[in-house]
């Protein structure tokens, strides 16, 4: 009974520690600069998932073995080295000797299991990197026949990781006997010399006595040694996991930000400059755009230009090298960051749904709290979501599968623009998708931007030609300035079915 209580106290206390730091370190990591994710050396979204995951298990293993065996094995050990001491204190400080040459071998394998720990931890994140990428593009893996590449790839890995859990398990399991042998050697030694000085100064009953306990000594001393082994096999998950709490953000909000109840939508962008590296080329250059509360401004340009870059910087996802964003006047640097992106509605041009209900990723802001029905139902009409939404199988309620895997493209585009007209916020970011729909869903997605740019102060980075017509005004954005262009030009530039392939203006 006692074994049990143990076991379940142990197990409550390590899986609740492994929970807190599960939801400590995804907070960290969701309080982690943008530039972290999108960065070349940033580590992998597959990685995360795997160190807050996998990893999190690994370090309640480990505070379990170190709790069972720790505590008992201390109490043991403290009640026999007493019972030594009583009986010949002289005796049991050189058999106390070994302990610390004992330690030094233990703590030399410790650190090689370390390593090779790590090894291990590092092949498994590859694995489930690997796997976060692929299984997400699997429609693309099997149209290209590349399933017998991508089994290839797979098992390449999957063998990698083969070896080196191998390798931890040989070390782990060769730990143990290395430390057993060299422990009853010093056994014998021990017990051979306090057998012979202790004969001619105790009776048969201390000698037994002070034997039986240097004896009793060796296990807890070897589970000490043992739970130091765990330790050690876990400190690898438990660096990685904290690795990804440390970190010193570029985007700081100040102490005395402020909080915005409303903004009208005047945005200014002054002579704002921005590189992504201290050695990177800059991307923008001394950039100057006032866009006034109500009106929409198309950005065109080439690719790269630096048009999502631009919507990154209001949205204070980085922030400028020099020069200043206003908001109403405000600066957005002296704006609390929930506030300012409140007011702020971003419809990217890769549509990010998720797995859940129609209802629930059109009110993806009140998610938290209580979704309002009849607005998420307002906002689908507006959208033209409405009809197909309420073909679906539960209507509202129905589950719209992984990035929601069940739905076209339009409907994709127009459950996006929904969850922006939801979130009733003065400014909106449109980043156009470039994927061509069938003409009757692109009349229902362009009924629904026109729709959701009226009261909204808008940038919206224009792919198509009739949104771009439906701009108050077009900015073309090159080698990191703007320049105002009229829709002559930009009519001239066109291709008869709307999209822009000049030389000037590429998609
Ligand atoms: N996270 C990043 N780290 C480093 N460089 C980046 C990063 N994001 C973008 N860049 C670079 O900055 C430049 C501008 O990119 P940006 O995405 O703003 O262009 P864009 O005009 O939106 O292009 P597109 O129309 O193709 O989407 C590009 O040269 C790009 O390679």
């Amino acid at each position: 009974m006692a074994n049990y209580w143990q076991q379940a106290f142990l197990w409550e206390a390590s899986l609740n520690c492994a929970y807190k730091i599960r939801v400590y370190v995804f907070q960290k990591v969701l309080k982690r600069d943008l530039g972290f994710f999108e960065g070349g050396n940033g580590v992998s979204s597959g990685d995360i998932a795997y160190r807050i995951t996998a990893e999190a298990d690994d370090v309640a293993e480990t505070v379990h073995a170190l709790l069972n065996s720790i505590l008992p094995s201390m109490l043991q050990l403290i009640a026999m080295a007493t019972q030594m001491v009583l009986i010949s204190p002289v005796l049991t400080l050189i058999s106390a000797l070994v302990i610390p040459c004992i330690s030094l071998v233990i703590a030399y394998l410790g650190e090689q299991l370390r390593k090779i720990s790590n090894k291990a931890h590092l092949s498994v994140a590859k694995l489930s990197e690997y796997l976060n990428e692929v299984l997400p593009s699997v429609l693309f893996v099997k149209a290209n026949n590349a399933e017998f590449c991508e089994c290839a790839r797979f098992q390449r890995l999957a063998h990698a990781d083969l070896t080196e859990n191998l390798k931890k398990k040989r070390m782990k399991a060769l730990i143990p006997q290395i430390v057993h042998a060299i422990y009853v050697g010093v056994l014998l030694l021990l017990c051979y010399g306090s057998l012979i000085v202790l004969r001619s100064f105790f009776d048969s009953s201390g000698v037994v006595s002070f034997l039986t306990s240097l004896v009793l000594l060796v296990e807890p001393i070897q589970d000490v040694g043992k739970a130091y082994n765990e330790l050690k096999q876990g400190e690898p998950a438990i660096e990685r996991l904290f690795d990804l709490t440390m970190f010193t953000p570029q985007v700081i909000e100040k102490l005395d930000a402020v909080d915005l109840d409303t903004v009208t939508g005047d945005v200014k962008f002054c002579d704002i400059s921005f590189k992504y590296g201290d050695s990177m080329p800059l991307v923008l250059n001394k950039l100057n755009l006032h866009v006034k509360c109500g009106e929409t401004v198309a950005l065109v340009g080439p690719s790269g230009g630096g048009k999502s870059t631009l919507t990154k910087l209001l949205l204070r996802l980085y922030d400028p090298s020099c020069g200043c964003i206003l908001i109403d006047n405000h600066d957005i640097q002296n704006i609390r960051l929930e506030s300012l992106r409140r007011h702020i509605s971003l419809v990217s041009q890769d549509i990010t749904l998720f797995s859940g209900s129609v209802a629930e990723n059109i009110g993806y802001r009140d998610l938290m709290g209580k979704i309002d029905m009849d607005r998420v139902e307002h906002a689908a009409k507006t959208a033209n979501a409405d009809e197909f939404i309420r073909k679906l199988a539960e209507g509202y309620d129905t589950n719209i599968g992984q990035r929601g895997s069940i739905l076209s493209g339009g409907q994709k585009q127009r459950l996006a623009i929904a969850r922006a007209i939801y979130q009733k916020s003065s400014i909106l970011i449109l980043d156009e998708a470039t994927s061509a729909l069938d003409s009757k869903s692109e009349m229902l997605v362009r009924q629904a931007v026109e729709r959701l740019m009226e009261n909204h102060t808008v940038l919206v980075i224009a792919h198509r030609l009739d949104t771009i017509l439906m701009a108050d005004r077009i900015l073309l954005l090159e080698n990191g300035e703007l320049e105002e262009v009229t829709r002559t030009s930009l009519l001239n530039e066109g291709n008869s079915n709307g999209t822009l392939i000049s030389s000037g203006i590429v998609i």
